[in-house]
């Protein structure tokens, strides 16, 4: 059957490439932002908080996205050594880090030639996140790309460069959707502290709790569940939620360099690994360095539009 063509749309057209990481979508923008003003990621940030905020609501929220949408601005960035520099965004805002969108943009930088010459059997590309610099090394052969580890920021206890709750509840997989959000808003409306992050303010609020399964002795599968900021439920085991447990399991004395640890999401049973490769320090903390490796997928490729007689082209948001 074939199908008449549509009229032109007018008004702007965004278009996108959608892929997921263990589950958990991300969003990329390929065109149709105008320019993002600012001279380092950070001020980057800023600017569309304050300036373009509505596109993020375009493209997260209903109809065209849902609640638990992710989504990844490609933008410049000011250091020499990155390949490129990004802003992430969800359903409240803007974070400063998101492993399960580094692993995608490791294989989605190779394929859509962000990288001129990549190499094989790895690839390493630079990501500049709000947080700080992101080394991805994404597997290449054959013009194929496949699994991507990347190392951290440094990471600390008692906060994180994305500050995490991490609570031992002993769950069993797949708790219903709702204990998730329950379990989250009483966290978030009951924990109160002063955060402080030694390189920058725009650094230091609490990112996510994260409900585990407790097995902090054993190197078996984990059980990991994340409800984060805006009360989303993570699909992945969360790049930056096992950085944050690999942290806290080193600072412990519970593993050493180079031991290697599995996460599991209770959400979808997709699996994450992480260890820690490399002590450091950030401000007076100690610190270590955290290697996650996961897959990331392609699902599609879209234009979105916004019908200049469409009340609701904006975005709402339903749960
Ligand atoms: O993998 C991660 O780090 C992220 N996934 C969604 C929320 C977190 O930033």
């Amino acid at each position: 059957m074939e199908f008449p063509k549509l009229p032109l749309h007018s008004g702007s057209v965004l278009s996108v490439v959608d892929m997921h990481t263990g589950g958990e979508q991300l969003r990329i923008i390929l065109s149709g932002y105008p320019e993002v003003k600012g001279d380092t990621i950070l001020a980057k940030r800023r600017y569309v908080r304050e300036h373009l905020d509505h596109l993020r609501k375009v493209l997260m929220f209903e109809p065209r996205g849902h609640y638990d949408m992710y989504g990844a601005l490609l933008v410049r960035s000011e250091l020499a050594e990155a390949d490129l520099g990004v802003l992430f965004m969800h359903n409240e805002g803007y974070s400063t880090m998101c492993g399960h969108a580094v692993i995608a943009l490791g294989r989605f930088a190779v394929d859509y030639g962000l990288i001129k010459t990549p190499t094989s059997p790895e690839t390493q590309i630079n990501i500049h996140c709000p947080c700080g610099l992101v080394k991805a090394f994404t597997q290449y052969s054959n013009g194929k790309t496949g699994a991507v580890r990347f190392h951290s920021v440094p990471a600390f206890v008692v906060s994180l460069w994305n500050i995490y709750y991490i609570f031992k509840l002993f769950l069993m997989n797949h708790l219903p959707y709702l204990f998730y959000i329950y379990f989250y808003n009483i966290i978030f409306n009951n924990v109160v502290c002063t955060l402080y992050h030694p390189v920058s303010e725009d650094l230091a609020f609490l990112y996510g709790t994260i409900l585990t399964d407790g097995l902090v002795f054993c190197s078996s599968v984990y059980v990991t569940e994340v409800c984060y900021m805006g009360c989303q439920v993570d699909r992945s085991p969360t790049g930056s939620g096992v950085t944050a447990r690999i942290a806290l399991q080193y600072h412990k004395g519970l593993i050493g360099l180079n031991q290697t640890r599995s996460f599991k999401s209770g959400a979808t049973g997709s699996v994450f690994t992480g260890k820690a490769i490399e002590e450091t320090t950030c401000g007076d903390f100690r610190a270590v360095v955290v290697e996650v490796t996961g897959h990331a997928h392609y699902s599609g490729v879209a234009s979105f539009i916004q019908e200049s007689d469409d009340p609701q082209s904006g975005g709402f948001l339903l749960r």
